[in-house]
């Protein structure tokens, strides 16, 4: 999807060449997920990923999520031109459950659980392996698009 809308985001910005890059993909009907490599200075102990990144990865594919299934929901192409809205999130929180590796890719599977006029609530798992890392519910909120 950040093929098609290209945006200056840390988190997901194709035009940021210091950003994370991540690319978020719809994997079934209602669930999307993005595949994440850490680089070593996403360090945090050694060995293991610095869990502010990972809270980072995680704020962006939800955003994506909440903005995808609004478009599904509402019959909007997400086709490159400008979407009549953006989602900002009201917040984050992230249940750190297992260290995960600075060497193995990460891969986040999201849904949305939960919409209310403005608001929706995503639920992120964090795999690493195929093994629970992290999980994490979001707060997006849809507001006019920022400049
Ligand atoms: C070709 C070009 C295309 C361009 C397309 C552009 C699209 C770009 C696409 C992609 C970009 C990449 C993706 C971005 C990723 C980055 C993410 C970030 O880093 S976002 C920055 C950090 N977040 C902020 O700065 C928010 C700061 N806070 C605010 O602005 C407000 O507090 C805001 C908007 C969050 C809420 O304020 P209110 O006055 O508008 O709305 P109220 O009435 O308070 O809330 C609305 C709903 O949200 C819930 N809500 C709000 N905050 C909540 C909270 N903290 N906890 C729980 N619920 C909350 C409320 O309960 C309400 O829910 P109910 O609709 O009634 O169900």
């Amino acid at each position: 999807m950040q093929d098609v809308i290209k945006v200056h985001c840390f988190g997901c910005g194709s035009l940021n060449e210091r950003g994370l890059q991540i690319k978020s993909h719809w994997a079934g009907p209602e669930e999307l997920v993005c595949r994440w490599q850490p680089q070593p200075f996403h360090i945090g102990h050694p060995g293991v990923v610095y869990g502010g990144m990972i809270a980072s990865v995680v704020d962006c594919h939800a955003m994506w999520t909440a903005m995808a299934a609004h478009c599904r929901d509402s019959g909007i192409e997400m086709d490159g031109t400008a979407l009549p809205f953006a989602y900002v999130t009201g917040k984050l929180s992230v249940s750190y459950l297992k260290p995960a590796v600075i060497d193995q890719p990460l891969e986040l599977r999201a849904r949305v659980v939960d919409k209310g006029e403005r608001r929706s609530t995503v639920e992120c798992v964090v795999l690493q392996r195929g093994q629970e890392c992290a999980r994490a519910e979001v707060i997006a909120v849809r507001v006019q698009p920022l400049a």
